[in-house]
């Protein structure tokens, strides 16, 4: 079953790899593996690689599906793979190696890439802050463009509009820099123009964008100057967060209780942190999915603190007067 030479590379993230299935098996036809990159220095032995990847379908299940809709989550059985397979399946990478091993136990699941037609999208932050100044102005992703030198015209904001023409400019730009915020893979030829009409199609009458966006929104009301403060005066009741605790946090949320609660609003930026950061596939005809669900850690405010005020500032002392 886990012969190497039937398994083919279909992308790879800063921390996982994903393969695809090639061979003849009817049981494996249309399906990948995704395999977590360790770090030497991380002590996962096999039986931590089974926890981490039973806590990422646990995760799925209790934090992400009852905030996006179960029909959105991707099903994923979590398999055990023998080392012969790891080691070839290491050598697939296309990144410069950022990792020593592959875990023992990863996810099996649709191949969302798989149809005639198949689009990734990661849209990033699809709402304006209420927050004074540049950041009601211009909005997060264009910020961050313009701090990086990017010469993309991609903005979220026409992608998550509702309007079929700011669409179609933000799939146009998507198409001519793609960076890592869109993929087509395609077996059937099709124009420019046409893809961008069904998608922009897709994109008006399926409720994925807006939820999305009403979640990166309502999980960010404070906006991170005003998590950051909380945060450095409650970390360390932060520490070793369960997936109970999180599964209770998104009950919270959903309750509209807890509003006073720092914890709790540390916890929801942090899980909107997740939504800002996730990609969409479509499969035309077929499916629309929401993969990169990981469960993001709240040690990262500090460095979330940080990049924005280095966006913001960079933005205001260059006199960036994009509106978006
Ligand atoms: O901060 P951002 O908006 O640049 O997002 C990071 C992404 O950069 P991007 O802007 O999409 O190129 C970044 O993507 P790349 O590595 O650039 O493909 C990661 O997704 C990163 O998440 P993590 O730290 O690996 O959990 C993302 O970091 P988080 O901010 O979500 O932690
Ligand atoms: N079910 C799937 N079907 C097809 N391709 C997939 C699937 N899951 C992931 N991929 C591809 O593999 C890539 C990496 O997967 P994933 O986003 O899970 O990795 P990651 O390391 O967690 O990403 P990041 O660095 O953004 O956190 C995706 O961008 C996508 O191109």
């Amino acid at each position: 079953m886990w012969n190497p030479s039937e398994w083919q590379y279909r992308g790879e993230g800063n921390k996982h790899l994903v393969l695809f299935y090639s061979g003849c098996s009817t049981d494996l036809r249309g399906k990948v593996i995704r395999l977590q990159k360790l770090r030497s220095d991380s002590q996962a032995i096999a039986d931590e690689s089974l926890q981490d990847a039973q806590r990422y379908l646990e995760t799925l299940e209790k934090v992400f599906a009852p905030l996006l809709g179960e029909s959105y989550i991707q099903h994923m059985v979590s398999v055990e793979l023998p080392h012969e397979f790891l080691v070839e399946a290491a050598l697939m990478t296309h990144r410069e190696k950022n990792f020593d091993r592959l875990s023992t136990h990863g996810q099996l699941c649709d191949d969302l890439l798989n149809g005639p037609v198949a689009v990734e999208i990661k849209p990033k932050w699809g709402f304006m802050p209420k927050v004074d100044g540049q950041k009601q102005k211009t909005c997060r992703f264009c910020m961050h463009s313009h701090l990086r030198g990017s010469h993309s015209h991609y903005c979220p904001i026409d992608l998550y509009s509702g309007d079929r023409g700011r669409i179609v400019k933000a799939l146009s730009a998507l198409t001519i820099t793609p960076r890592n915020n869109f993929r087509v893979c395609m077996n059937e030829p099709f124009t420019a123009d046409a893809l961008h009409t069904l998608l922009a199609e897709i994109i008006m009458t399926d409720p994925i964008l807006p939820n999305l966006a009403n979640l990166q929104k309502s999980l960010d009301e404070l906006d991170i100057e005003r998590i950051w403060p909380m945060y450095e005066e409650h970390k360390d009741q932060l520490q070793h967060l369960s997936i109970d605790d999180w599964a209770r946090a998104v009950n919270n949320f959903k309750n509209h209780s807890h509003r006073d609660d720092h914890i709790q609003r540390i916890m929801e930026y942090t899980l909107s942190m997740t939504f800002k950061d996730c990609s969409v596939m479509i499969c035309i005809g077929t499916s629309v999915k929401v993969i990169d669900l990981d469960l993001k850690s709240v040690d990262n405010i500090d460095r979330w603190y940080e990049l924005d005020q280095t966006i913001v500032q960079h933005a205001v002392k260059s006199g960036l007067s994009r509106q978006c």
